[in-house]
């Protein structure tokens, strides 16, 4: 079964195209990993796959829905966790856990969420007083609370310190055991080869090249992710 479908996607900014002819599909239960330079066009194509932006041209389909039109029932059914999420400075993460939870219908049990995510003592603190780390993983925790078939991830470890990064990645492997789909946009090439069954290499709008890690390395006679780049 096909998760997400794209098909010649683009979308331009004041004439500049941003994405431009964007082709993947994504089988139910992968985890499937975007790289590529900045600029590329990997938040891009996630917004338009989220509901966030309308394409230009091309289609788009998520769990059988098109983003642009049925937004909100695919809101109940994926987890979302953008660069740029954020929460009001005096929201509590105990109280910003219920609202989340409150949303969905089959929600986790988010006391359980908060122990797993180790959050627990945090569940009084306004989401303004706490760390880098500790907002991104409350984000995180939020992405997961409707208990999704489908999360998109975008720099996921980003501003995590090398524990927590190890821990969040442990995460995700208990994620990819349940048979959610992951969708996951990473700078981090060590954390794309770790989690990705599939990567696509994003250049100037485009997937440059799809595959396993071992595929893309072997095509691009790299010993690294970084070398297919
Ligand atoms: N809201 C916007 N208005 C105008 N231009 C934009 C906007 N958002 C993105 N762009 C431009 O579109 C192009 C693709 O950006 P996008 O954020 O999709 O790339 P990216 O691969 O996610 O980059 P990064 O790794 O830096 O997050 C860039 O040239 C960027 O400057």
């Amino acid at each position: 079964m096909t998760a997400i479908s794209v098909r010649e996607l683009r979308k331009s900014y004041g004439g500049t195209p941003a994405v431009d002819g964007v082709s993947f599909d994504i089988r139910q239960g992968e985890t499937v990993g975007i790289i590529g330079h900045n600029g590329a066009g990997k938040t891009t194509t996630v917004e338009c796959l989220v509901g966030l932006r309308k394409p230009d041209s091309g289609t788009v389909e998520v769990l059988g829905l098109d983003p642009a039109t049925r937004r909100r029932e695919l809101a109940r059914r994926i987890g979302v966790q953008l660069q740029d999420s954020a929460l009001p400075d005096r929201i509590k993460a105990g109280e910003a856990m219920r609202l989340f939870a409150s949303f969905y219908p089959r929600s986790a049990n988010w006391r359980r969420l908060f122990e797993t995510w180790g959050l627990d003592g945090l569940r009084n603190k306004a989401f303004g007083d706490l760390s880098g780390g500790q907002k991104q993983r409350l984000l995180l925790a939020l992405a997961l609370v409707g208990r999704p078939e489908l999360v998109v991830l975008d720099e996921l470890t980003t501003g995590l310190d090398p524990l927590a990064r190890r821990e969040t990645w442990e995460l995700i492997g208990a994620l990819k055991t349940a048979g959610t789909t992951i969708l996951l946009v990473s700078h981090f090439m060590d954390e794309a080869e770790a989690l990705s069954d599939r990567v696509a290499v994003f250049k100037g709008g485009r997937v440059a090249a799809f595959g396993t890690p071992d595929e893309l390395k072997r095509a691009a006679g790299a010993s690294s992710l970084e070398g297919v780049l």
